[in-house]
């Protein structure tokens, strides 16, 4: 059980302000979506939060400060399934989720039972045991990015950040990692945080939304409260028609102009 809050981020690239003035609260067991236009800065976001990038202001776990701790001690605490990582494409389905296990694995020493059997449990609730021998070179995308979240869900960190976690998945495989999350997040009180591009999604999953454009919020609240036909018009540039969904949730369709 972790809470997440963010004060004043900033991320500067190339001597650009990518981020700026970003703050978010969120609670053991909720959902985050954060959503925007191409380049508005989500995955900065995340990364920065993963603690790969330099940024300014505060990143709060459970009140202790990120950048005070350890690679270590911070993967414990924090998980992430970045949208495209470099992959080693020499190694197995298993051994890639293994090491979501490494900050549990002492220096020099090697994986327990446990760590194995986490690892295992992990890609079969995946559907990936069937592809625990066969090395990442060999996967379909969609696969590739199912193993990427096994990884980050190896970790078993009470806070996990997926970044775009269903563009590659066909219908079927986007319900099933979106609900195995959310029970993840019901049952063991996981906050998450998503980038989503579908937005209807992200509206059916999410507690909150946060709206990034050019770096800034531009808005944050409910998913009533952030999917609004105005706020998506400006930001996205594009015209939608917003319907309330199953539970009052808004359901976003795109109109042709
Ligand atoms: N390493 C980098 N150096 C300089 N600029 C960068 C770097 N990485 C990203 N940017 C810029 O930062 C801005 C935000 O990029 P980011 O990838 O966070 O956007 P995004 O909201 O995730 O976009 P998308 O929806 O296309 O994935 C973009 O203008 C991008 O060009």
């Amino acid at each position: 059980m972790s809470h997440l809050v963010v004060r004043d981020l900033s991320v500067v690239l190339d001597r650009r302000a990518v981020l700026s003035g970003v703050g978010l609260d969120v609670r053991d067991g909720d959902w985050l979506a954060v959503i925007g236009a191409n380049g508005a800065g989500k995955s900065t976001l995340l990364r920065a939060l993963a603690g790969v990038l330099p940024f300014g202001g505060e990143v709060l776990v459970d009140d202790v400060p990120l950048r005070r701790l350890k690679p270590r001690e911070r993967a414990r605490l924090l998980a992430c399934a970045p949208q495209s990582p470099a992959l080693p494409v020499d190694m197995t389905v298993f051994d890639y989720a293994l090491l979501g296990r490494t900050p549990y694995i002492p220096y020099l020493g090697r994986e327990s039972r446990h760590d194995r059997e986490v690892t295992a449990s992990v890609l079969e609730r995946l559907d990936l045991s069937p592809l625990a021998a066969r090395p990442l070179a060999r996967l379909s995308g969609g696969e590739r990015q199912r193993v990427v979240l096994a990884r980050a869900l190896a970790q078993q960190a009470p806070v996990l950040l997926l970044d775009e976690p269903t563009t590659a998945l066909d219908l079927g495989h986007q319900q099933q990692v979106l609900e195995l999350v959310d029970r993840l997040r019901l049952a063991d009180g996981l906050t998450v945080v998503t980038t989503l591009h579908d937005l209807s999604l992200a509206g059916q999953y999410a507690d909150s939304m946060m709206l990034l454009s050019g770096g800034r919020v531009a808005a944050s609240g409910s998913p009533a409260e952030v999917l609004t036909g105005e706020l998506i018009g400006e930001h996205f540039d594009a015209r939608v028609r917003v319907a309330a969904g199953p539970g009052g949730r808004p359901e976003v369709h795109l109109e042709r102009p």
